[in-house]
């Protein structure tokens, strides 16, 4: 009885045998050859740990310690006025630290660049455009909710935030900034954190920076601790249980906008009773203040003394001297509160003892937005996992 080494051997015989020397002609041989992908810096164990989670087994505690030594990292959020107008923070793009705002409401990483007039670029840190990385036939232009814009083309280069590495992002240099942008001496361009969805690159949308470093990152999630009159952080890759109190309250997101869209379900007043309410609304950390709609403002407002509702001023205003009250939102079943000195965002102009509310309508947006106002009393979790979700703790 022929072994079975023999019978296969007989058998792959047999298949060369067969083949007439016709077939053999027929047959074309090809080769693919393998391209080296561009690269990011690898962490192997978070390949594994992210290969046990997607077969919904326990990540063994070796393999996460492993994953947790890899790239993950932490920048600075500070504050670019004494109002908490925006938040700053560095990043190397292309060799050159630039100063930028972190923005969880728009997925472009763009910056002022060298191929403005360089009038524009006054007092500015700014992208050094190498010919030799142009993006060929690529284009961006971007608008925000306050009317501020900007456009340009596209260069593919290296970024770092906080150690974290993009070996090959779309950096998209200015060509023309809005004026709100020009008169804005600090602000060296936006790093977008929503879905690549919405990246504004034509003809095809480039990916955030989050999209392409989180593979490599030992949980696919940023947090973000934004603080009031104060320096906070964006760390990329873990959560920081020494940044928050309490539990992490997750809900589910709807990314269909391209946001971290979710629901909050009612509100209350100081120490009145909440409220249910069906509240759309998106995280968004390059918004300055808290944007609700109008029926729940005027019942904030109803409890402030002195508020009003001013044509003069654009909104909700109140003497500056006010004791105001907490603001409660409840989100995934637990109340998030904004201190009600959080809620004071800035004299209507300088020296005025008339100040512009945090809280303000949301009439002509569409949805609620939930900026610096609200997020800076918390420790916000974004995770892209396969079903994203964002999760929300008191500092
Ligand atoms: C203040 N206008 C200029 C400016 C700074 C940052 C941004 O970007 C924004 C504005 C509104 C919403 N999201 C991002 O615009």
């Amino acid at each position: 009885m022929p072994s079975l080494a023999s019978l296969t051997a007989i058998i792959a015989l047999l298949g060369l045998v067969a083949a007439s020397p016709v077939d053999i002609q027929k047959r074309k041989t090809f080769t693919v050859s393998q391209v080296e992908r561009k690269q990011f810096i690898k962490n192997g164990a978070a390949q594994t740990a992210k290969t046990f989670r997607k077969f919904g087994v326990k990540v063994p505690a070796h393999i996460l310690a492993a994953a947790a030594a890899g790239p993950n990292g932490t920048v600075a959020a500070v504050p670019s006025d004494a109002y908490d107008s925006l938040y700053l923070s560095p990043v190397d793009v292309g060799g050159t630290t630039l100063h930028l705002d972190f923005d969880t409401g728009s997925a472009d990483l763009w910056c002022f660049s060298s191929l403005q007039a360089s009038a524009q670029l006054t007092g500015h840190d700014y992208y050094k455009a190498d010919a030799s990385k142009k993006v060929s036939g690529a284009s961006w232009k971007i608008s925000y909710g306050d009317g501020s814009g900007a456009s340009g083309t596209v260069y593919a280069d290296k970024v770092v935030v906080g150690g974290v590495t993009a070996t090959s992002q779309a950096v998209e240099a200015a060509t023309s900034v809005s004026t709100q942008f020009q008169q804005d001496r600090d602000t060296d361009g936006l790093l977008g954190l929503a879905f690549s969805s919405i990246n504004t690159v034509k003809p095809t949308a480039a990916k955030t920076f989050f999209d392409n470093v989180k593979a490599n990152l030992a949980s696919p999630v940023f947090a973000v601790t934004l603080k009031y009159h104060a320096a906070g952080t964006y760390d990329f890759g873990f959560l920081d249980s020494t940044k928050y109190t309490g539990d992490i309250t997750y809900t589910s997101v709807k990314t269909t906008n391209g946001f971290w869209e979710f629901t909050s379900t009612g509100y209350a007043v100081g120490s009145g009773s909440t409220t249910t309410a069906s509240i759309d609304a998106i995280a968004d950390t390059g918004t300055t203040l808290l944007y609700l709609p109008s029926a729940v403002v005027k019942a904030y407002y109803a409890k402030v003394t002195s508020a009003q509702n001013s044509n003069t001023y654009g909104g909700w205003v109140f003497p500056c001297s006010t004791t105001l009250p907490d603001f409660t939102l409840v989100i995934g079943g637990s109340k998030q509160v904004v201190p009600g000195k959080h809620i004071n965002y800035a004299p209507v102009q300088t020296g005025s003892t008339t100040c512009y509310g945090g809280i303000q309508d949301n009439t002509g947006i569409g949805f609620s937005i939930f900026g610096d106002i609200f997020l800076k009393s918390k420790y916000v979790v974004h995770e892209m996992s396969s079903t994203p979700r964002i999760g929300f703790a008191q500092q």
